[in-house]
């Protein structure tokens, strides 16, 4: 479980020479009901994880889309311990890595210790917390190691030379290279400097490098795979979901492998 789970289930797909595509929700967007049948339509489709978003009031790297999908989860009362609910019964069975979005707030909230070992108990694998930088990490970093969670770090394009080495030297799970400058959302194209950047976290990352943020397509998902080993997809997701429109969603997971 946690971060062996995620090395082993990404090489697997590695072994069948796919490239990693790791798909992004908002937890409760369409009710709560829902999430177990999506995580394994998901999981049936390709996936090599899912990255689920614990809706929530202020997101301040989020943009409209998931602004706007965050409020219809929190609208239909959904919650962190909700989600750990439903992620419980299925954590023996579910193979495909579960990875936790959550700004830090709720896990304030919620009591960071007791976050860590609800995580380890329901079978969460990974977090992603995007308002922790390095300087602050270590008020949760002990808690999330005693529970065998992965702590998924982010680099960014501003990132200098240094922090993108000591990000990469800290990486756990996978290394989450944000590859816009900005808030997430589907863009149509990426900076030709996101190449280089990519190519510098592989160099110095001991664990596979994603690229997310602004991925809405199949060609945009393999250009950046060339640099790197996969991609993160959320917005574009998020609002096929929505839309109802799975079959768009299975057909850009296939097309992006
Ligand atoms: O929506 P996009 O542009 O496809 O970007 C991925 C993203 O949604 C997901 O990984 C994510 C959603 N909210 C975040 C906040 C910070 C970091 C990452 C995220």
């Amino acid at each position: 479980m946690g971060k062996e789970k995620i090395a082993n289930y990404f090489q697997e797909k590695q072994d069948h020479h796919e490239n990693l595509f790791v798909p992004y929700i908002v937890a409760g967007d369409g009710g709560l009901d829902l999430l177990q049948e999506r995580i394994n339509f998901l999981e049936k489709s390709g996936v090599a994880a899912i990255e689920l978003g614990i809706p929530f009031s202020d997101p301040v790297a989020d943009g409209p889309t998931i602004q706007e999908a965050s409020i219809r989860a929190l609208e239909n009362g959904t919650s962190l311990a909700g989600v750990l609910d439903v992620l419980e019964p299925t954590k023996d069975e579910r193979k495909v890595p579960i990875i936790l979005m959550t700004y830090l707030n709720p896990i304030y909230a919620y009591g960071i210790e007791k976050f860590a070992a609800d995580c380890e108990r329901v079978g969460v694998d990974g977090v992603i917390i995007p308002d922790v930088p390095l300087e602050e990490e270590e008020v949760i970093e002990a808690s999330l190691t005693k529970h065998h969670i992965a702590f998924i770090r982010l680099a960014a394009l501003t990132s200098t030379p240094d922090r993108i080495k000591e990000i990469a030297r800290r990486s756990e799970g996978f290394l989450y290279a944000v590859s816009v400058t900005g808030t997430t959302g589907a863009r149509t194209s990426h900076h030709e400097r996101v190449a280089t950047y990519l190519e510098t976290l592989k160099k110095h990352s001991t664990v596979p490098v994603l690229a997310g943020f602004g991925v809405a397509t199949a060609n945009q998902a393999h250009e950046l795979s060339s640099h790197c080993d996969g991609v993160i997809v959320g917005s574009k997701i998020v609002d096929l979901l929505h839309q109802g429109k799975e079959d768009e969603v299975r057909q850009l997971i296939v097309d992006s492998l």
